[in-house]
């Protein structure tokens, strides 16, 4: 292996002319190149009279460089005097450079790449290794890569979404790019094809400076191995068109492209601090600062021949710039550089060869390995990837169709759900309605009409008990095909691993997957907390229904206390009102059953005087029929107070005192059932023939018709009780219908008249209870003072 003497790196200074864009703006050259050597820019703004603080400035800068070439030298001439010696260099086997730098516009492209009519020195360098080696004994191979951004992309590959390439070193070759694509050029044309294509691809963007101005730096490589004796002669050629430096104020960049402003002018200072180390001789050259300083590490210092091409323009706009140029070339002319020669002996690439063929051995291992971790599959299917790509795609299609099959059931089940509820509801509050027609067509007055409207009611009830039936099956049907659904869903999960054999896409694939089940989890859990926040509505109507009854119960039971009192009852009476009160029914039987029990009895039942025999049919089974039950006479009460007092009293003792009661007077069960004690069951008593009724007075019946005033209501005798048919149906738990008002439009909507009492049954209902409470307030009233009336 030769090693030259050390040498400077040369540079040559390039001057374009003015185009026609600035002639025409009055633009003026202040450039001057003499000699082939000297570069004379004159300074604009000297000239100024008025200017006093560039008065005593030396009106020109004068640079010496190796090379200087003006406006009128065509590319030919610069090729020959620059990277044509390095191309002997090349085929001897040494590492070249030639790299042109300037700023933006300053004509760096059209040195190093040119156009077809005007080929730059890229093409002239490897039209010359063409001609120059004997083309039989060579192998020329080229790349071509760009440095956009602080990364490395592949120009000469086909495939345009190609990713970004590492950047790697070798110890013997130097900076490579890993992964680029190569081309073994058999002709120069090849080479061109090549250079003209992956210019094509380069990032270029419109600047104020350059309506074509290149963002990146583009390298272009040509190694070139020939074979000499025994050995192999490597060479390697790098040629740069480094993007244009630049003053972000000057170019006028934002956002992006002074982002890209940003990198291009780091990268340059990179190469700038590289030429800096290298000139001054310091040990350390801070190569790795920058993406395009570590892959010109080989061909700036040490072992390389470089030329540097520093393009200027003219124009006097470009002063500052052209300054800065010739400033950053004449540091570069100080570079010192000992190109060596690469010879690689037939030994040295046995050595390689071994170290190669241990690698691909580990790395064949490594892969048999992992082979070996995957289940078994068909030969057929292992071998051709297009078919693993099919699979894997049919995969996915089936996941997705599957899980697009599961939301819409899902979502036709949650549709399925609230129709019936919706239906269960109407059909709660027809059923009521038709109690009430039931109960109106008794009287003989509105038989007639009355019978009309029941009948629509009827089959109102039996159109929605259709459709409830028809939804119920619906809802069958699509859970059944949930159910089969989910089952070919986890079928599909299963199969993953045996018909995508990809790692990666598999994860990709379980990862959509999920990502998809969870939506249709989502919407499962949609469905099921909008059943729960249903449920938890009606219990709360429930609860607030049941509040109510209580506030009702402890109102009367007070109210009945102050009569008393206010009668000056026997103390023994007095007792049994406190028994009422204290001993609440709630503590000992549970809230429904209050509710029930507080149910005022129906509306033919007090029609007909609520009899007293009909009392005698009751028994904690049945239903309480609180409106059926009157306090006793204080006569055959006694002991009960104390009994009452006596907490634990045995059930003996209660039935003892129960039968007490003369037989001649209905039992009056009341204080005992109110003290939790069972009763027998009564024995029934024969029916005495009941009075014809007087007719009703008219403001009696307007009592009974809810309109009564509360006036009217306390002189009365027998006070009407209006109540909710909810409450007339003691025996059942309330259900929604009970507690919400009929959505009208929806009954309407099935041409069934919805009576006016019952559209309005809503309205004023507190009102109603209230009159309910004062009434039922006033019939214990009554009831107290008939205990304590003498000869009773
Ligand atoms: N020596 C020359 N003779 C004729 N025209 C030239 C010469 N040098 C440059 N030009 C023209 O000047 C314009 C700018 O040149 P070019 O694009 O090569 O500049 P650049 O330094 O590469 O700019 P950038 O860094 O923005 O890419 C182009 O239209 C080019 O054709």
């Amino acid at each position: 292996m030769e090693e030259e003497a050390p040498s400077r790196i040369s540079v040559a200074v390039r001057c374009r002319p003015l185009s026609e864009n600035e002639r025409s703006n009055m633009v003026h050259s202040i450039c001057r190149v003499m000699d082939r050597r000297l570069v004379i820019l004159l300074d604009p703004g000297a000239s100024a009279a008025n200017d006093y603080l560039r008065q005593d400035k030396s009106k020109e800068k004068r640079f010496a460089f190796d090379q200087a070439f003006g406006s009128d030298v065509d590319t030919q001439t610069l090729f020959q005097a620059t990277a044509e010696p390095l191309i002997k260099s090349v085929l001897q086997g040494y590492n070249a450079t030639v790299f042109a730098y300037g700023s933006t516009g300053a004509g760096k492209t059209f040195t190093m790449i040119g156009t077809p009519s005007e080929p730059g020195i890229m093409f002239r360098s490897v039209e010359e290794i063409f001609r120059g080696g004997d083309i039989l004994s060579c192998s020329v191979s080229c790349s071509f890569v760009e440095v956009y951004n602080e990364n490395l992309r592949d120009l000469g590959s086909s495939d345009i979404r190609e990713g970004m390439l590492d950047l790697r070193e070798d110890p013997v070759t130097g900076s490579y790019v890993a992964g680029i694509t190569e081309i073994q050029a058999e002709s120069v044309q090849e080479v061109m094809d090549l250079l003209q294509h992956g210019n094509g691809r380069r990032t270029t963007e419109p600047t104020a400076m350059n309506v074509t101005s290149s963002r990146s730096h583009a390298v272009l490589q040509v190694r070139v191995e020939r074979r000499q004796g025994s050995g192999t002669l490597m060479g390697k050629l790098s040629m740069i068109d480094l993007a244009g430096s630049e003053r972000a104020s000057e170019t006028k960049n934002s956002g992006v492209r002074l982002l890209e402003g940003a990198n291009i002018n780091r990268s340059l200072l990179a190469l700038g601090n590289c030429i800096n180390a290298l000139a001054s001789g310091s040990h350390f050259v801070p190569y790795r600062d920058s993406k395009l300083t570590r892959l010109l590490k080989d061909s700036l210092g040490g072992n390389c021949r470089t030329v540097m091409v520093a393009n200027v323009s003219p124009s006097h706009l470009s002063y500052e710039d052209t300054l800065n140029t010739l400033k950053y070339a004449n540091r570069a002319k100080n570079i010192r550089v000992r190109a060596k020669q690469i010879l690689v002996t037939p030994d040295e690439h046995v050595s390689e060869y071994e170290h190669a063929i241990s690698d691909l051995r580990n790395e064949v291992s490594l892969l048999k390995s992992k082979l070996a971790q995957r289940s078994a599959v068909p030969d057929a299917v292992e071998g051709d990837e297009n078919v693993l790509k099919e699979a894997s795609e049919n995969w996915k299609l089936e996941v997705i169709r599957n899980l697009e099959g599961r939301t819409s059931l899902q979502r036709s089940l949650i549709d399925v759900e609230r129709g019936l509820a919706q239906w269960r509801v109407e059909l709660d509050q027809a059923k009521e309605i038709i109690q009430h027609w039931e109960a109106r067509s008794e009287s003989p007055s509105s038989r007639r009409s009355d019978a009309r409207s029941l009948e629509d009611w009827r089959e109102a009830i039996a159109q929605i008990e259709e459709n409830i039936k028809e939804n119920n099956e619906t809802r069958r049907s699509l859970a059944e095909r949930l159910q089969q659904n989910k089952t070919a869903g986890r079928e599909l999960q299963k199969q993953l691993s045996q018909r995508v054999l990809n790692q990666d896409l598999r994860a990709f694939l379980e990862l959509i997957q999920r990502v998809q089940v969870l939506e249709v989890e989502r919407l499962e859990l949609d469905h099921f907390w909008e059943i729960h926040r249903q449920q938890l509505e009606q219990r709360d109507q429930e609860i607030a229904m049941l509040r109510e009854q209580l506030r009702l119960r402890n109102s009367h039971i007070q109210q009945q206390r102050q009569q008393l009192s206010k009668e000056k009852v026997p103390g023994h009476v007095f007792l049994l009102g406190s028994t009422l009160a204290e001993s609440s029914p709630v503590q000992q039987r549970g809230p429904l059953r209050v509710m029930q029990a507080w149910a005022p009895a129906r509306e033919e039942d007090e029609d007909r005087g609520a009899s007293l025999e009909e009392a005698e049919d009751f028994s904690l089974q049945d239903k309480i029929n609180w409106r059926a039950l009157e306090v006793p006479l204080a006569s055959q009460i006694k002991g009960l107070a104390q009994l009452q007092q006596n907490a634990g009293t045995s059930r003996l003792f209660a039935a003892k005192a129960l039968r007490s009661i003369p037989e001649s007077r209905p039992r009056r069960p009341l204080a005992l059932a109110q003290g939790g004690v069972a009763l027998p069951p009564a024995r029934p008593q024969p029916r005495e023939p009941r009075e014809p009724r007087e007719p009703r007075e008219p403001r009696e019946r307007e009592r009974e018709s809810g309109n009564a005033s509360p006036s009217q209501m306390r002189g009365s005798t027998c006070p009407p009780l209006r109540r909710k048919s909810t409450l007339e149906a003691p025996a059942r738990q309330p259900s929604v219908g009970d507690m919400r008002s009929p959505p009208r439009g929806l009954l309407r909507a099935h041409g069934v008249a919805v009576p006016q009492r019952q559209l309005d049954k809503n309205v004023g209902a507190r009102d109603k209870s209230r009159a309910r409470a004062r009434s039922e307030h006033s019939r214990l009233g009554r009831i107290g003072r008939s205990l304590v009336t003498p000869g009773r």
